[in-house]
This record gives structure tokens, C-alpha cells and sequence, in this order.
């Protein structure tokens, strides 16, 4: 089995501030993980709100570098450094899915436009049948087709569309690896499902490995085949989705999961998280020197030395 991504050791800290008052701020810790080529996954990254997420994602794309550890795609070294045309290779192998999709256009430039410049840039194509092709056959992976969005701009769509629309755009190369940050919390609720469930399909129907960032419990639950938990930097929970998120074992994990109480929770009032619970996830969070370790149902629980 070859191996698609390797995270290796990876840790970013930023330093801020000037010589008098630096500051450095560890915003990923020791994160080490693998995913293998011959089995497409969805591989979920959840964690509060500044726990590491998006650095990890930016890092895995090659837009920050690691202090320290390593990030290899295929055996090779993942650098904003590279040279272009190992740069753009790789870019084409690797496709962010972002946040809100209003953002990922431009709102005065044609979605077709947009699409074509994509595929001219990463497949070389100039022949515009070729690429009206490419377009189509991208655009019908997420249940769109180029007929329907063709001289329309992205006020013109829902956000739900205009999402399969990045989508799309992601897909134009045939990338094995998506990394989705964030991708239906932009979008309405209503829609929000039909993302998800797009995702899914890409795996199952298209072989593509989606790197998942997410908030959300709920929708992590349904789709990811494996799923890792951060907090403040660190992995503190890794392993097969259902068996972390049925079952947490570390105390910051088992708080994830007790703050979001189902709707029959919060009509019976229980909606306060437990106090102890916090404060222990909290101490643990300080806790200089720790480690993984394995359990017997195959996922990885960071224990603290004299716990
Ligand atoms: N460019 C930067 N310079 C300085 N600090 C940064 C930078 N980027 C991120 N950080 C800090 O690193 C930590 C992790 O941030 P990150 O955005 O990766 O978290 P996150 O889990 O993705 O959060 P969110 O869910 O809110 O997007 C935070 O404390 C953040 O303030």
C-alpha cells in the first residue's frame, strides 16, 4: 500500500510582535498522521475555535511551512518553496475547498470564466471544446452541469451551488486529495446536507480523499471514516470516526461531545456542560509533557505522564 499524505512530527509556532515583545503563539503541536493512496477517506479534523485546524490544513497545502517535522505528498517534501512547476504539479494533486464560497470568486468574473482559467492553468488545455468538456465533466460530479451555470456570476447562484461550483473547480485537475475547510458553514442549512452528502460521493463514486475541517459533530459522524481531535494545538484523540466519537476517551473529547446536547438535552434544561469536566479538560490542555497512546480498538488517546 503507498502512502498519499505522511505527517510527520509537524508543529507551527508564529512569533509576533517586536524584538522587545515577541510573542509566539504553538499553534500546532506534534501532529502526526498518514493517509494511504489505495484507500479513499474521509479524514475529519475537528477542534474548537483556534485549536490548530486551519494552520494544519495550510500547512498540509504547502501556504506555511512547519517549524518543525515534515509533510510529504507522494514521498515528496510539501514546500511553497519548490519550484514552480513542482509547485503547480503539486497544486494540481491537492485542491483547498474553502469556507464561503462568495469569497473563493470573483464576483465580476463569469463562473465559466473562472472554471476555464482553472483548467487552462492546470491541465494546459487552450482548445475550448476541450475545456468546455473538462468543465461539464467536473461540473456533473457535484451535480451541476456547464449548461446550467454558463454566463452566470456567483451573485446569481445559491451558496449551496456555489460551493458544488468550487467544488467543481477543485475537481478540474482530478485531484486524489481535497482538503475542505470549513465547507458547509457558509452555506444555508437546507443546503447544508447535500454538501455533506457530496463529499461522500466523491470518495465513494470517485476515489478522492477529503481532509474534513469541521465544528460539527453531527455531519463528522456521518461522513468521516477516520477522525482526529484537537485542542489547543494537539491531537489529544485519533482513530475510526464512530468508535472516537461514540465512545470518547479523552476528557476533552468526552466535553466536544457533551456540548452538543441534542434538542430533547436542551428542552429538559440540560444544555450547562459539566463544570468538572471543563476544568480538567482545561489542565490537561497545560500539560507540558504527554504522548499518544495506542488502545486496543486501534485509536490514539493522549495520556499525561503521572495521570
Ligand atoms: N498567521 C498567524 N500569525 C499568528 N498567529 C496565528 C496565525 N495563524 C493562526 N494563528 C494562531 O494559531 C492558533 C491556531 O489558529 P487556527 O486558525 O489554526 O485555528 P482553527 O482551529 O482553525 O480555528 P477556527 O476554527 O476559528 O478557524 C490561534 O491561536 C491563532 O490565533
Amino acid at each position: 500500500m503507498s502512502t498519499l499524505l505522511e505527517v510527520s512530527h509537524v508543529s507551527k509556532t508564529f512569533s509576533m510582535g517586536g524584538l522587545l515583545s515577541r510573542q509566539h503563539v504553538q499553534a500546532v503541536q506534534d501532529a502526526s498522521f498518514t493517509l494511504e493512496t489505495d484507500r479513499p477517506e474521509i479524514f475529519t479534523i475537528i477542534g474548537e475555535s483556534g485549536s490548530g485546524k486551519t494552520t494544519l490544513a495550510r500547512m498540509i497545502l504547502g501556504l506555511e511551512l512547519p517549524s518543525e517535522g515534515e509533510i510529504r505528498f507522494r514521498g515528496q517534501t510539501v514546500s511553497h518553496k519548490a519550484p514552480r512547476a513542482e509547485r503547480l504539479a503539486f497544486m494540481s494533486h491537492v485542491q483547498p475547498v474553502f469556507q464561503n464560497p462568495f469569497e473563493a470568486f470573483n464576483p465580476l468574473k463569469r463562473i465559466d470564466r473562472y472554471l476555464a482559467s482553472t483548467a487552462r492553468r492546470f491541465l494546459d488545455l487552450s482548445d475550448e471544446s476541450a475545456i468546455d468538456k473538462v468543465m461539464d465533466e467536473a461540473l456533473h460530479k457535484v451535480g451541476l452541469s456547464l449548461a446550467e451555470v454558463h454566463g452566470r456570476y456567483p451573485h446569481e447562484l445559491s451558496g449551496g451551488q456555489l460551493q458544488r461550483c468550487a467544488i467543481a473547480r477543485a475537481l478540474i485537475p482530478n485531484p486524489p486529495l481535497l482538503i475542505a475547510d470549513e465547507p458547509v458553514s457558509m452555506v444555508d442549512a437546507s443546503l447544508r446536507m447535500s454538501i455533506v452528502n457530496l463529499l461522500k460521493a466523491l470518495r465513494d463514486d470517485f476515489g478522492v480523499s477529503v481532509i474534513y475541517i469541521t465544528h460539527d459533530l453531527a455531519t463528522a459522524y456521518y461522513i468521516s471514516n477516520r477522525i482526529i481531535i484537537m485542542q489547543k494545538g494537539r491531537i489529544v484523540e485519533m482513530g475510526d470516526a464512530r468508535t472516537v466519537l461514540e465512545a470518547p476517551e479523552h476528557p476533552y473529547s468526552r466535553l466536544l461531545k457533551a456540548s452538543v446536547l441534542s434538542t430533547e438535552d436542551a428542552g429538559a434544561g440540560k444544555l450547562a456542560t459539566d463544570p468538572e469536566m471543563v476544568r480538567v479538560a482545561g489542565e490537561l490542555a497545560a500539560a507540558p509533557s504527554s504522548h499518544l497512546a495506542e488502545r486496543p480498538d486501534g485509536r490514539l488517546v493522549r495520556v499525561y505522564e503521572g495521570a
